[in-house]
């Protein structure tokens, strides 16, 4: 009985009648209960997993912890320079965007804990996302387009380490907010006298662009589209820096910022929920958005075939 509600004589039995009307209370309870509760803050339009539920590093599957530990021994200052100068040095391919989103059907990325859909569809999912918002054509475009720089996998990458999951600058300490990040102590340039202090390599406010971040999927189509795409600065920060959680979610690395970081920061916090939360949406029907994405891409790429 609820405080305030006792009384010093017993109460008198309930009748037949008050007995029902109780019982229809209880189930108008439970229909209540039991009916999904309209949420607006908590989950994406469609769909009901929660947020709070991505991005669960600690309890992922043994495959992603394992990705990210090699991945935290392996990225150092050394392999990072080997890596950009291999790019620059060769052309892997040459094709369009169209073609590249299918040849990527075939990865499936092992450092994600939110899918296991392939990434044409994980590219359509962000992208539909972000039309249904009513978001410009060129952001629709780079939701499109932002892991293309997975196919790395098919050009002579090491594994999926040096091509998937979160990223980091080296040449300086590795910050305590990169997911798993306890697997650093591993990795030689955390010994090193400059590459493991605060600033390292690098000055106070050297922007961001200036930064060695851990060679993988972003940067690598950040140089294949800066020179062979009409798209705004935006989008090229929203391709370079999507998966550099530690900075656009945690807040970490500010010291390097220059001011338009900061202008980049909104972009880049603008386009990560599209990314992310869309991955629960519904698969998509990849034949029957071909044709409204293909005359996007016609629009910002006016060489149909790129230099991969
Ligand atoms: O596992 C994911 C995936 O590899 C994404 O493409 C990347 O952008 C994310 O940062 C990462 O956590
Ligand atoms: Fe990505
Ligand atoms: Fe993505």
């Amino acid at each position: 009985m609820a405080p305030g509600l006792t009384s010093k004589t017993p109460p008198p039995h309930p009748s037949g009648r008050e007995l029902e009307e109780v019982s229809d209370q209880i189930d108008a309870i439970n229909i209540l209960l039991s009916s999904p509760t309209p949420t607006t803050t908590t989950t994406t339009a469609g769909d009901s997993k929660p947020k709070s539920n991505f991005r669960q590093y600690l309890t992922a599957a043994p495959q992603v912890k394992a990705l990210y530990k090699e991945q935290h021994e392996k990225q150092t200052v050394e392999y990072n320079l080997a890596a950009r100068k291999a790019f620059h040095l060769t052309v892997r391919a040459r094709m369009g965007i169209w073609e590249a989103m299918e040849k990527l059907n075939a990865l499936i990325d092992e450092s994600d804990p939110d899918t296991s859909l392939s990434q044409i569809e994980h590219l359509l999912q962000t992208a539909e996302a972000m039309r249904r918002d009513g978001k410009p054509r060129w952001m629709q475009l780079t939701g499109l387009i932002h892991d293309l720089g997975k196919l790395l996998f098919f050009f002579g990458a090491q594994g999926q380490w040096d091509v998937v999951g979160d990223t980091f600058p080296v040449g300086c300490a590795f910050d305590s907010r990169i997911i798993l990040s306890e697997s650093f102590t591993q990795n030689p340039d955390s010994k090193h006298p400059i590459y493991s202090t605060e600033m390292g390599i690098y000055t106070l406010n050297c922007g961001l662009d200036n930064l060695l971040l851990s060679w993988g999927h972003d940067e690598y189509l950040y140089h294949v589209v800066k020179g062979q795409s009409l798209l705004p600065a935006e989008a090229l920060a929203m391709i370079r820096y999507h998966s550099f959680y530690p900075w656009h979610r945690e807040g970490a690395y500010k010291r390097f910022m220059n001011e338009k970081d900061w202008q980049m920061l909104e972009a880049v916090k603008e386009f990560n929920p599209y990314d992310l939360y869309s991955k629960s949406d519904a698969p998509p029907v990849v034949e029957e958005l071909k044709p409204y994405y293909t005359e996007l891409i016609d629009e910002f790429f006016p060489k149909k075939i790129l230099d991969w």
